[in-house]
C-alpha cells in the first residue's frame, strides 16, 4: 500500500452502519450514552407523559408499578426506557430475553430470585417458548408460579409465591403477543421513530457526553441521516467524530459530516449502498417496476430475504418503493432521489414505475 493513502474510513465488510439492531461496538458504548431518567429521554411526549402518570401513581401509593408493554423498532429505547422505569420507581432491573428462556425452569429461576418491586425486563418477549409464556401468565396475574417437579402421571406443581414484580415486555412486535400476554400489561407505550429534530437533540447530548463539538448543522446533517433511530444517530455521530478527528480540526460541521458519510456510503437520507443498489436496479433495469422480489434480488446479487427484510422496510417506509401484488414498484421520489427521471408512458401520466391499471411488466412474477 502507497504512503499516506487512507484507508481508515472503509467499513469492514457486511457491517451495516444503518442496522438498527446493536452490534458489538454499540453494546460497548450504549451504557454511557443512555438517559438516565424520563427528563433526559428525547422526543417520544406521549410514551413519556402517560409513563410518567404510570409510575408517580404507583410510588404516590407506595405500590409496584403495573406490567408495562413496550412496543417498537430496534434501537428507539425501549432497553434504555425499562431502565429508567426502574430508576424512578428506585427498584433493582434484571435484564434477560425471551429466546434465553426456552424452558418454563429458566423463567421459574430469575421470578423465584426477583426481590420486592424489582423490574424485569423482558427483551423480545414475543420469542419465548409457550410453556415459559404460560408460567408468566399466572407470575403477572398472581405474582405466582407453579414449579412441576417430576414427570408423568407422578409430576406435581408445587406452587411457588413471588414477591410483586413489574414486568417490563419490549417487542418489535407487538401484533404477534397472544392476546392473553398483552392483556395482561396495565400500560402499553408504542414507540414511533423520531422526528429529525429529536433526532437533533440526541446528537448534540451524545456529543456533549462524548465530549465532541458538534455545530447545529452538523447535528441536523447526521440526525437526517439516521433513519429516525437514536441507536443509529449516535453510531454515526461516532464515526463522523473520526473523520472530523482525523480530517479535519475534530468539530462536526455540517460539511465534515457530510463528507464523513460520503466515505460511509451512508446518502442525505440515510440510505446505504444495498438501498441504493435494490433502487438503482429497479429503476435502471426495470423501468421502476413492476419486478419480482427474485428477480430484483438477482439483479443486485443478493438473496431474495435480504432485499425483502433488510432493504425493503426503509425503503417503503421512505415512500420510495411499493410492494404490490404485481410486484416491486418504484415511486416518483424514488426516481427524484436517485436524481432520474421516469419514463414517459402514452399519454404522458407518470412513469412506467406507476403503472396504469391493467399495466403489466415483463418482469413481474
Ligand atoms: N429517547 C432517547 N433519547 C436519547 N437517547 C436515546 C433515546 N432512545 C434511545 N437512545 C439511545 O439509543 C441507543 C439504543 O437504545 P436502546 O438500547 O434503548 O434501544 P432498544 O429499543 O432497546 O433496542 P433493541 O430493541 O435493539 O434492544 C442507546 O444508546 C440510547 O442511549
Amino acid at each position: 500500500m502507497k504512503a499516506g493513502v487512507t484507508v481508515d474510513f472503509v467499513p469492514p465488510p457486511g457491517e451495516r452502519l444503518v442496522g438498527a439492531v446493536a452490534d458489538h461496538d454499540d453494546q460497548a458504548v450504549e451504557a454511557a450514552l443512555r438517559p438516565k431518567d424520563l427528563s433526559e429521554f428525547v422526543g417520544q411526549e406521549r410514551v413519556r407523559e402517560q409513563l410518567d402518570l404510570v409510575l408517580k401513581a404507583a410510588r404516590q401509593r407506595g405500590a409496584t408499578a403495573d406490567h408495562i408493554l413496550l412496543s417498537g423498532a430496534p434501537g428507539l429505547g425501549k432497553t434504555t426506557l425499562s431502565m429508567i422505569i426502574a430508576a424512578e420507581m428506585g427498584a433493582p432491573i434484571r435484564i434477560t430475553s425471551g429466546p434465553a428462556i426456552q424452558h418454563a425452569g429458566d423463567l421459574a429461576a430469575i421470578l423465584s430470585s426477583l426481590t420486592e418491586g424489582e423490574v424485569l425486563f423482558l427483551d423480545e418477549i414475543h420469542r419465548m417458548s409457550r410453556p415459559a409464556e404460560e408460567m408468566l401468565y399466572m407470575a403477572m396475574e398472581d405474582f405466582r408460579v407453579d414449579v412441576i417437579v417430576g414427570k408423568g402421571p407422578g409430576a406435581t406443581a408445587i406452587p411457588l409465591e413471588l414477591p410483586p414484580f413489574t414486568l417490563v415486555g419490549a417487542t418489535t412486535r407487538a401484533g404477534l403477543l397472544p392476546p392473553p400476554l398483552r392483556d395482561r400489561f396495565g400500560f402499553t407505550g408504542h414507540m414511533e421513530f423520531y422526528a429529525p429534530a429529536e433526532l437533533e437533540r440526541v446528537v448534540r447530548r451524545s456529543a456533549g457526553l462524548l465530549d465532541v463539538a458538534v455545530d447545529d448543522d452538523g447535528a441536523a446533517e447526521i440526525a437526517g441521516r439516521s433513519r429516525g433511530t437514536p441507536r443509529i444517530a449516535n453510531r454515526l455521530l461516532r464515526r463522523v467524530r473520526d473523520y472530523a478527528q482525523v480530517k479535519a480540526d475534530g468539530r462536526i460541521t455540517r460539511e465534515t459530516a457530510a463528507q464523513a458519510l460520503e466515505v460511509y456510503e451512508v446518502d442525505a437520507r440515510g440510505l446505504d449502498r444495498l438501498d441504493r443498489a435494490v433502487l438503482t436496479a429497479l429503476l435502471k433495469l426495470f423501468g421502476g417496476g413492476p419486478v419480482g422480489l427474485s428477480t430484483l434480488a438477482v439483479a443486485v446479487g443478493e438473496e431474495r430475504e435480504t432485499v425483502e427484510e433488510v432493504a425493503e422496510p426503509f425503503l417503503v417506509r421512505e415512500g420510495l418503493l411499493a410492494r404490490t401484488p404485481r410486484g416491486r414498484i418504484a415511486t416518483p421520489a424514488a426516481w427524484e432521489h436517485l436524481g432520474m427521471v421516469p419514463p414517459q408512458v402514452a399519454g404522458g401520466a407518470g412513469g412506467i414505475g406507476q403503472g396504469g391499471p391493467g399495466q403489466r411488466s415483463l418482469f413481474a412474477e
